[in-house]
């Protein structure tokens, strides 16, 4: 099969932007690609990269699809290299006809998948930084959400811990007041790797102390850099509140080094910049991955095809952290 290949670059300012440890984020730049196969049947595929959480730059991504012919094989596209993730999640969404037929062949299709059966899937709301969670989390629970993620380690602990406690107190008032108390709400923090050690244990030992049946904390995201595994490992053997790797987890390669260096706990995955979808088929299905799905805050052409993903490989009692809209 030979694929006639366009591409065109995008840029667009979120309506909020993201704070996180990271820094403040205020624009999606990526690129939307074309496979026409010989039918002439279109393919859509996106490449939202995330350099600093570890992908390709943007400008890499741009050359590496300026470099290419203007037609592709299906080889050329499965021999993407590792070090462009972003493209290879791309391309390989993008490929129309023999994915179907090549997938079966080579046993990466779960059974859902090819019954045409996608699960079900719950979403997770995601709570701005800050006092902003308060109100943004009565939006969102009106509207149905019952996971929400609140970014944490972009202002002073002090400070953060108190709105944990207001936040916290507006959950348990809320689901009290507005439901039959038979729902329950779960609560992720992301830290994005802010954390130094004593604040991550400060924070493990605050969220230890809630002992609710209808508020939970579901994990503490990346407490640490991806530098301190070893610390985040003794961390998760210390406390009963999950933890989950999310930076430390950007890619195959790095699910792979985790795995092997013993994480069982939560992994984070972005699909968009993970790598190749075949290969994290293989990699979910060869180990046990308890994972959680998460947007990088793509257009719906790679968000259709990362929640395809979710919805063969997430673990079924996780929400996907693709939840609120950033246009
Ligand atoms: O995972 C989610 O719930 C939402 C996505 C999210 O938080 C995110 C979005 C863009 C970049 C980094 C992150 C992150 O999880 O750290
Ligand atoms: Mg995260």
């Amino acid at each position: 099969m030979v694929y006639r290949f366009n591409f065109y670059p995008y840029s667009r300012p979120f309506k909020q932007p993201l704070k996180t440890h990271h820094g403040i984020w205020e624009k999606r730049e990526g690129i939307i690609i074309q496979l026409a196969d010989e039918r002439g049947k279109n393919g859509w595929g996106e490449i939202a990269p995330l350099s600093w959480f570890g992908s390709e730059t943007l400008q890499e991504a741009l050359e590496f699809c300026r470099k290419l012919p203007q037609t592709l094989t299906l080889e050329d596209i499965l021999e993407i290299p590792d070090n462009f993730p972003a493209c290879q999640f791309g391309f390989e969404s993008a490929v129309t006809y023999p994915k179907t037929r090549f997938l079966k062949e080579t046993g990466f299709l779960s059974q859902g998948f090819e019954t045409g059966f996608l699960r079900e899937l719950k979403f997770s709301g995601l709570l701005p930084s800050g006092k902003a969670a308060l109100q943004v989390f009565q939006t969102l629970f009106q509207q149905g959400f019952r996971t929400f993620k609140w970014k944490i380690a972009v202002y002073p602990i002090s400070d953060e811990l108190d709105m944990f406690k207001q936040l916290t107190k507006l959950i348990l008032e809320t689901i009290i007041s507005e439901t039959d108390k038979t729902e329950w709400v779960n609560l992720r923090l992301d830290a994005n790797g802010g954390l130094s050690w004593e604040e991550a244990n400060k924070w493990l030992s605050v969220c230890d102390e809630i002992k609710s049946d209808i508020l939970k904390i579901e994990y503490l995201e990346q407490p640490l850099s991806v530098e301190q595994f070893a610390e985040m490992l003794a961390l998760s053997q210390q406390y009963f509140t999950s933890i989950a790797l999310d930076e430390s987890v950007a890619t195959l390669s790095q699910i792979r080094d985790c795995y092997q260096r013993g994480w069982r706990g939560i992994f984070v995955i972005k699909p968009c910049i993970v790598g190749s979808p075949r290969k994290l088929r293989k990699l979910c299905r060869e180990n046990h991955i308890d994972a959680v799905f998460s947007s990088v805050f793509e257009t719906a052409v790679g968000r259709r095809a990362a929640l395809n993903l979710a919805s063969e490989l997430s673990h079924p009692k996780r929400a996907v952290g693709f939840g609120v809209e950033h246009w």
